[in-house]
């Protein structure tokens, strides 16, 4: 079963020169497909749910391979949900989480679910099925395997995100904003043979579109100046949780340095990525910073245009930004586009600014 020493070599040395956590994922399926030709492969990510949910843990079926085909989904559910809709999730996976490692042999075959961790903290899931139960060699190259991945990953983490908040830091973000830039152009240059990307453009309908907010923290210095810059920290800190708490799970959480953060929103329609802003300043707003007291936001947001670059994105909701400011802080504005913008940018329009 297991491939010759130089394969799994050139597997290792392609999956730790990634630096794209989806890619990576991907990349470690793959491999680990190649390398045990297991019938049936699952990944699943998996992270601690907003505050505002009852529920501890969210996980998102992502990538699902079997009979070398490959289908992947995006929809983040519930833990509990999800183990009360498929039961055969479970047990497996809960023990999977208290022990790092769950396996049975049963009648429909073997399956092991091995979890993953990054910083410590557990990421993902592996659900591999097989006819028959790995050797211990077998098991021996598969956790190799995973402990390789567990330590690029725990890499990129210290390399993608700041030290004081646990958000993407300022470098992640021009990588995030491609991304996010491809799958727009994506939803919107559809490949109808695509069963995935048909099954994407009926969960987004044509005004959902991606947002980028520029917040800033009013009269941060102040704070600094009355109370230290520990207390100042702190404020960093819970602001930086609040977002967590507040934003969906598919949204990009950035600080772009100082007391100023980024959000990547989306795709969503113009109402709900307002919505989502202006219900998030309200939250920060009505919070009690320990010592500190109430602190407000300012924010401005825009909506990004096809073929954009991100310092054109970065500049329009700045500008938003300093009009929040202008106008008494403590709010949101929209950067307005005019409809020429929106035409010239269309992927329908003729004239298509390329830079
Ligand atoms: N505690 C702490 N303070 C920081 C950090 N980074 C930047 N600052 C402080 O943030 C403050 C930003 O102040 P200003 O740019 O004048 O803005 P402001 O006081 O928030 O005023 P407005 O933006 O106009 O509402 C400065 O005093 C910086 O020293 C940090 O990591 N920790």
């Amino acid at each position: 079963m297991l491939q010759a020493p130089t394969t799994m070599l050139n597997a290792l040395a392609a999956l730790t020169s990634l630096h794209d956590r989806d890619a990576l994922s991907l990349s470690l399926c793959i491999t680990l497909q190649e390398i045990f030709d297991f019938t049936q492969l699952d990944l699943y990510h998996y992270r601690a749910a907003p505050l505002q949910t009852d529920c501890a843990w969210q996980i998102k079926h992502t990538i699902h391979l079997q009979d070398g085909q490959m289908s992947q989904s995006w929809h983040w559910h519930d833990h509990e949900i999800l183990s009360n809709l498929s039961p055969e999730l479970d047990p497996l996976i809960t023990q999977a989480l208290s022990s790092s490692e769950a396996s049975v042999l049963s009648a429909d075959g073997y399956r092991v679910v091995r979890c993953l961790y990054s910083a410590n903290q557990p990421q993902l899931l592996i659900d591999c099925r097989n006819t028959t139960t790995l050797s211990a060699k077998d098991l021996h190259v598969l956790h190799g395997m995973t402990r390789i991945y567990e330590n690029h990953s725990t890499l990129l983490d210290y390399g993608q995100t700041d030290s004081l908040t646990g958000l993407l830091n300022r470098k992640t973000l021009e990588q995030q904003f491609f991304k996010v830039m491809a799958h727009q152009k994506n939803l919107n240059n559809l490949d109808l043979s695509s069963a995935d990307i048909e099954c994407e453009r009926r969960s987004h309908p044509d005004n959902e579109v991606y947002f980028l907010a520029v917040m800033d923290i009013d009269h941060f210095k102040r704070i600094n100046d009355q109370f230290g810059h520990i207390y100042g920290d702190e404020v960093l800190l819970l602001i930086a949780q609040l977002m967590k708490a507040s934003f969906r799970s598919e949204d990009h959480l950035f600080r772009f340095g100082g007391e100023e953060f980024v959000i990547m929103i989306g795709p969503q329609s113009e109402y709900s990525a307002l919505q989502a802003v202006e219900r998030f300043r309200e939250r920060v707003a009505q919070f009690d910073f320990p010592q500190v007291g109430q602190v407000t936001i300012s924010i401005g947001i825009t909506q990004l245009l096809d073929f954009e670059i991100l310092s054109t994105v970065l500049g329009r909701a700045d500008e938003a930004l300093y009009q929040a400011k202008d106008q008494g802080r403590n709010r949101v504005v929209s950067a307005a586009i005019d409809a020429s913008s929106i035409k010239a940018h269309s992927p329908n329009n003729g004239s298509i600014e390329l830079f």
